[in-house]
């Protein structure tokens, strides 16, 4: 499933965002490319552990908690600390499939979900397209400023060269509780249609408490905490 999360950042944080991003030290992202991605990876990233990703990967994994369609299409059970990366003068990300497993202070995770959080509103850049591949064919992704893009970490996926201006973006997976992609749809939806009744009926009403227990249940047979 792909998933648009609109305005995870206020338009202040994304003011605050960009001062600092615009005086942070970038270097080349082949740095920490993977074997095969190092190949087709042209971009620039912030330092792992530069002071500046670390305190504003924080606010971006702040309001990821406090956001309920993150939470409910995700079902995290650990998130990666958001990175920072860079698009200018013709740079490009070719077609790879990312890493299943990632280490962070002597913890591994396995990457279920990835995730691109637009920094720079699509006018301020031409190209930089986030093109990723399912069974229905490719999607483009180009988000406002703020905006979140879910995709599974499975997917075959490309950045297009940015051809005019700077996109930056911070990127980060998750692992969910619920590591299958169809399992994890079924549960989003099903929670949809239960808020959805719960609106129209009122909670208390027999149907969307039975409903609830049954999404639960399901969650229950299917999480790994
Ligand atoms: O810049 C993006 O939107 C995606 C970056 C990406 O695919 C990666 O770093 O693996
Ligand atoms: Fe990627």
């Amino acid at each position: 499933m792909m998933l648009r999360i609109p305005q995870v950042l206020s338009e202040q944080q994304l003011g605050e965002f960009r001062q600092v991003l615009l005086h942070a030290r970038w270097m080349d992202g082949r740095a920490t490319a993977g074997h095969q991605a190092v190949k087709v990876k042209d971009n620039l990233q912030l330092p792992v552990d530069a002071p500046e990703a670390k305190a504003l990967g924080q606010v971006i994994l702040q309001a990821l908690e406090r956001n309920p369609l993150f939470i409910s299409a995700a079902l995290p059970k650990k998130i990666l600390t958001p990175r920072f990366n860079c698009y200018q003068s013709g740079q490009s990300y070719g077609a790879h499939v990312d890493n299943a497993v990632f280490g962070e202070q002597g913890e591994r995770m396995r990457t279920d979900l990835s995730a691109t959080l637009f920094l720079s509103a699509p006018g301020e850049y031409d190209g930089g397209e986030l093109l990723v591949d399912d069974t229905y064919g490719s999607h483009s992704v180009k988000l406002a400023a703020g905006d979140l893009i879910l995709y599974p970490a499975s997917s075959l996926h490309r950045v297009t060269p940015v051809t005019r201006g700077a996109r930056i973006a911070a990127f980060f997976w998750i692992q969910s509780m619920v590591r299958d992609d169809a399992e994890r749809s079924l549960l989003f939806q099903l929670d949809n249609s239960v808020q959805q009744l719960n609106r129209e009926l009122g909670g208390g009403h027999a149907s969307c408490v039975q409903l609830a227990g049954v999404y639960h249940n399901l969650l229950r047979r299917w999480a790994e905490v």
